[in-house]
């Protein structure tokens, strides 16, 4: 499986059907008034966000789309059928781009919210409405008008439902090829020169999240400096925050420390990430004897008055990850429920 997150497609909304020019012919009345009907309007193309989807990959295949056309109009002042509408389903969390204007049209953010992206054109006048006084038999209609045409760049900003934060070495691309059934490669991705890594994690068949790692989230990079800021701007809308330390840096330093660092920079870029559900995953446990790592683990629980969710685990032991991987998918699926159940309420 690949993640693609930004993909060109072209949608054409269907033309207008064409007014009629038409008179009514019956018996007994040689000659009946115009009676040519309208064209029908053509089909617009919609984009609608989905949440059961979660990469822009088929796009790959399909990048033309198009609406249906409106019926042309018809005698006895029959009205020509309007064309369907086209639906473009599109994961959650898609922005879309007019790429000619360089401009956003819309950026999808809940399940089922759409978007006009084309409309359909109007359909044409028949020639019933071109009756007047001095011309009773007119012989004038209106073609319908075409629909439009737009070039689009979808741009999908997050491909992630749970982000890592952790400083370098605290293991995190350990852990990601730890518990993923996949790995999945970012293409095109605009930011060339480090790449979120990503994983498809699968507890269960048919369900699965997907796990980024947030590369440069340094010290300094909530004031704008390197592109550590842009990964957090990434990691706004993953929906659980999994934060690694080591439970010994190599460097000497505190891992209390290392946890309060990275916990200023998600407060100084933006309040809201403190907020997320965040669980503290203690690495490396191997890396002590078993008494002594669990009561440092207890020890660094203990200073940081740390209340959530914590776990003892080894990435490169793989012991503890998939316990905490099933956690993390059942967490996500008692978030989606409760999203439900106020989307519901409302
Ligand atoms: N003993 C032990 N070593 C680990 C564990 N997890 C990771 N390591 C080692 O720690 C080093 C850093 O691991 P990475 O997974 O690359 O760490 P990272 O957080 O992705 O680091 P950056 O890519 O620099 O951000 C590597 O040498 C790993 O083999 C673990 O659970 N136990």
């Amino acid at each position: 499986m690949k993640l693609v997150d930004e993909v060109e497609i072209t949608v054409t909304a269907g033309k207008g059907g064409n007014g009629c020019v038409g008179f009514r012919r019956e018996k007994f009345i040689p000659l009946g008034g115009p009676d040519g009907g309208d064209g029908g309007d053509g089909g617009s193309v919609w984009i609608q966000a989905d949440e059961n989807l979660n990469t822009l990959v088929d796009f790959r295949h399909q990048t033309m789309f198009r609406a249906q056309r409106g019926e042309g109009g018809m005698g006895r002042q029959m009205y020509g059928k309007g064309g369907d509408d086209l639906v473009i389903v599109v994961p959650v969390g898609t922005v879309v781009h007019n790429v000619t204007t360089d401009e956003v049209i819309g950026d999808l953010t809940a399940h089922e919210q759409r978007l006009l992206v084309a409309r359909g054109g109007k359909g044409g006048l028949g020639n019933m409405h071109f009756k007047s006084s001095t011309n009773r038999s007119p012989r004038q209609s209106t073609p319908g008008e075409e629909g439009e045409e737009r070039t689009l760049r979808l741009e999908l900003k997050l491909l992630a439902d749970v982000g890592l934060l952790g400083f370098p070495n605290a293991g995190k691309s350990t852990l990601i090829r730890a518990v993923s059934a996949a790995t999945p490669k970012v293409a095109d991705y605009p930011f060339t020169t480090l790449y979120p890594n990503l994983g498809v994690v699968s507890v269960e068949p048919a369900r699965s999240f997907v796990i980024a790692d947030i590369p440069g989230l340094i010290e300094g990079a909530a004031d704008g400096a390197g592109l550590g800021a842009l990964f957090l701007r990434h990691i706004q809308r993953t929906r659980l925050l999994l934060h690694l330390v080591e439970i010994q840096p190599l460097d000497g330093t505190d891992p209390v420390e290392q946890v309060r660092a990275i916990e200023r920079e998600l407060e100084k870029f933006d309040t809201g990430l403190l907020d997320k559900p965040r669980w503290l995953l203690i690495n490396k446990a191997d890396t002590l004897l078993p008494d002594e790592a669990e009561a440092e683990a207890a020890r660094i629980v203990a200073t940081l008055g740390w209340n959530g969710p914590w776990f003892l685990v080894s990435g490169l032991a793989h012991d503890g990850t998939r316990e905490v991987m099933l956690k993390v998918q059942a967490a996500l699926d008692e978030l989606d429920r409760s999203e439900r159940e106020a989307a519901d309420a409302l």
